[in-house]
């Protein structure tokens, strides 16, 4: 028999923190990108609407395991996250990155030690403008996700937990 992943296994483990809320599963909208299937870490926030300006900003600085998650408003009209921008995060330590839109560049992805989940992609670059807003509370498919709570993904799913947990 197949072991369980570290997601399944999470929610096995943990149906008290499920059950208030504290340990959340994102809808399952995310198609998965990147060659590290599963991943995880402490969660930066970003909200922005086609306009990917802050995500480079964000990227550039050292990611230390940390996991990005942009709240693209689910558009899925042009890519906010291509290959450039997914090797700055590899390079920079980023563990992953989610991305409530889209991204592009799927065949370099795909080669990078870095998780990428989106909704899909998109051959369209982004507008450059520079707006959106940082480390604020993100709403992705129904849930509200927080600054510095960390995010546990792998094949079966996508995790939201208040605090760290062992895997
Ligand atoms: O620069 C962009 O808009 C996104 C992109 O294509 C990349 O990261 O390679």
């Amino acid at each position: 028999m197949a072991s369980s992943s570290a997601t399944a296994e999470l929610c096995d483990a943990n149906p008290t923190l499920l059950s208030e809320g504290e340990l959340r599963v994102l809808a399952p909208i995310f198609q998965t990108y990147g060659r590290c299937r599963a991943f995880s870490g402490p969660v930066v926030t970003l909200k922005v609407f086609e306009d990917n300006v802050l995500v480079r900003e964000i990227l550039e600085n050292p990611g230390d395991g940390k996991v990005l998650v942009v709240d693209g408003g689910g558009s899925r009209r042009c890519a906010l996250v291509g290959g450039n921008l997914a090797l700055l995060a590899q390079n920079m330590g980023w563990a992953g990155i989610l991305v409530s839109g889209c991204i592009r560049d799927v065949d370099e992805i795909s080669g990078l030690d870095i998780g990428v989940t989106a909704l899909g992609s998109n051959p369209l670059k982004s507008n450059k403008k520079g707006l959106g807003e940082k480390h604020v509370p993100v709403d992705i498919g129904g849930t509200m996700i927080h600054e510095g709570e960390w995010l546990y993904a792998d094949r079966d799913g996508i995790l939201i937990s208040k605090s760290e947990l062992s895997v």
